[in-house]
């Protein structure tokens, strides 16, 4: 039968703008652009911090900062607000394995299975303690994504078992009452190629199904820390051959897949860096730090497609993709391509360039 769009969980729901994403902007970008002669870029830049953008887990110190943030959400939605709290659970082992700038904390090798349940278990202890709050999680960008075309890179094949196991732990472990979870799916430029998408969708719902398919696992997160349109009317060159070359024919692509395989999917769409279309990517698996990009579509539970429960903002405008430091051990190449915006510093750590970019070239503007 087919299914029904069921209600959206995230329906006139606002995004939680958490304090570490605004004090990165008010300490550090807000200032450097006043020195830098930039009044006016300044004053917008404070509106950028109240927009709610997904606060990565990306190490296990930061998992008792959730605390810390529910309890400013229950304060304000208490007088009045309609929050959210959403979050980025980030930390498998051998993390990002087909490329080198986002590798994280844990390993296989170093007890990293166990250590990884023991983070989804803390994350969980965190959120039972807030159950009138609601935590919207993306789970693990990259990865799954990167076991349907990356099983060639050896980090990949090694981990896989571990990736797809940790998965189906973390979605039941996660499936409470207050949580709205969406795995990673990469983007279409990634999994919407016609030799990519049916075994996407079924490994997508290999896992859900596993999992014992889990009642907070509401879909599918796609075009996380990517570029790509919701919605465009020309397919940029650089998506030739395939046809599938926004977020919105990626999602209508993969959702009736996916309800076949028994996972009836919705979804939410990262548009925080996907504001001037065309990119100015030379090739579209280029995915470090583009150069020409703007801040996209703000966060809205109000979508041109039912099967978008948001447009939301995963990736951090102006937190880095990754070192173009070619001594790094996490220097990855694509940092050091023409289309990566250059000197870039370690993933994850403020980048004030990039951050400038996004806002000068915001569509809507600020
Ligand atoms: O003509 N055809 O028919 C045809 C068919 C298939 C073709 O091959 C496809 O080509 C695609 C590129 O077009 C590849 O997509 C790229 O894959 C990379 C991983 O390998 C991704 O990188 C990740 O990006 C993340 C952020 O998104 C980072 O956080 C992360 O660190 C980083 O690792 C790129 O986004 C993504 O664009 C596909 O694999 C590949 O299968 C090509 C032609
Ligand atoms: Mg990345």
């Amino acid at each position: 039968p087919a299914v029904t769009n069921s209600a959206n969980p995230l329906a006139g729901k606002t995004f939680y703008a958490n304090p570490y994403y605004s004090s990165e902007i008010v300490n550090i970008a807000a200032p450097s652009l006043s020195a830098a002669g930039s009044a006016a870029l300044a004053a917008k830049a404070t509106d950028v911090a109240k927009v709610g953008t997904f606060y990565w887990l990306d190490v296990r110190a930061k998992v008792p900062t959730i605390a810390t943030f529910a309890k400013d959400v229950q304060t304000k939605n208490a007088a009045g607000a309609n929050l959210v709290l959403p979050l980025v659970v980030y930390d498998l082992p051998e993390r990002d394995c087909s490329a080198l700038a986002s590798n994280g904390e844990l390993s296989l090798a170093n007890n990293g299975a166990a250590l990884y349940q023991g983070y989804i278990d803390d994350i969980a202890a965190q959120i039972k303690a807030f159950p009138g709050v609601t935590f919207v999680l993306v789970i693990e960008p990259d990865s799954l994504a990167n076991l349907v075309t990356n099983l060639n890179v050896q980090k990949c094949a090694n981990a896989a078992d571990a990736y797809k196991t940790l998965t189906e732990y973390a979605i039941k472990t996660l499936n409470l009452a207050n949580v709205v979870m969406y795995l990673d799916a990469g983007h279409a430029g990634w999994l919407g190629w016609t030799a990519n998408i049916t075994p996407a969708a079924q490994l997508f719902a290999a896992i859900y199904k596993a999992a014992g398919s889990p009642a907070a696992v509401r879909g599918l997160a796609t075009n996380v820390a990517n570029y790509n349109a919701w919605s465009i009317s020309t397919c940029p060159s650089y998506t030739q051959g395939n046809s599938v070359c926004d977020e919105k024919k990626y999602v209508n692509a993969i959702a009736p897949i996916l309800t076949a395989n028994g996972f009836p999917a919705h979804f939410i769409t990262d548009t925080g860096r996907n504001g001037v279309q065309p990119t100015k990517q030379q090739a579209w698996g280029d995915w470090c730090n583009v150069i020409g990009t703007g801040f996209g579509i703000r966060p809205s539970t109000s979508t041109d497609d039912p099967l978008l429960d948001a447009y939301v903002w995963v990736k951090p405008g102006g937190e880095c993709d990754g070192t173009s430091n070619s001594t790094s051990v996490r220097y990855d190449a694509h940092c050091g391509y023409s289309d990566a915006l250059q000197p870039a510093p370690e993933a994850g750590t403020w980048f004030q360039a990039y951050f400038a970019q996004l806002l000068t070239n915001a569509n809507p503007a600020f």
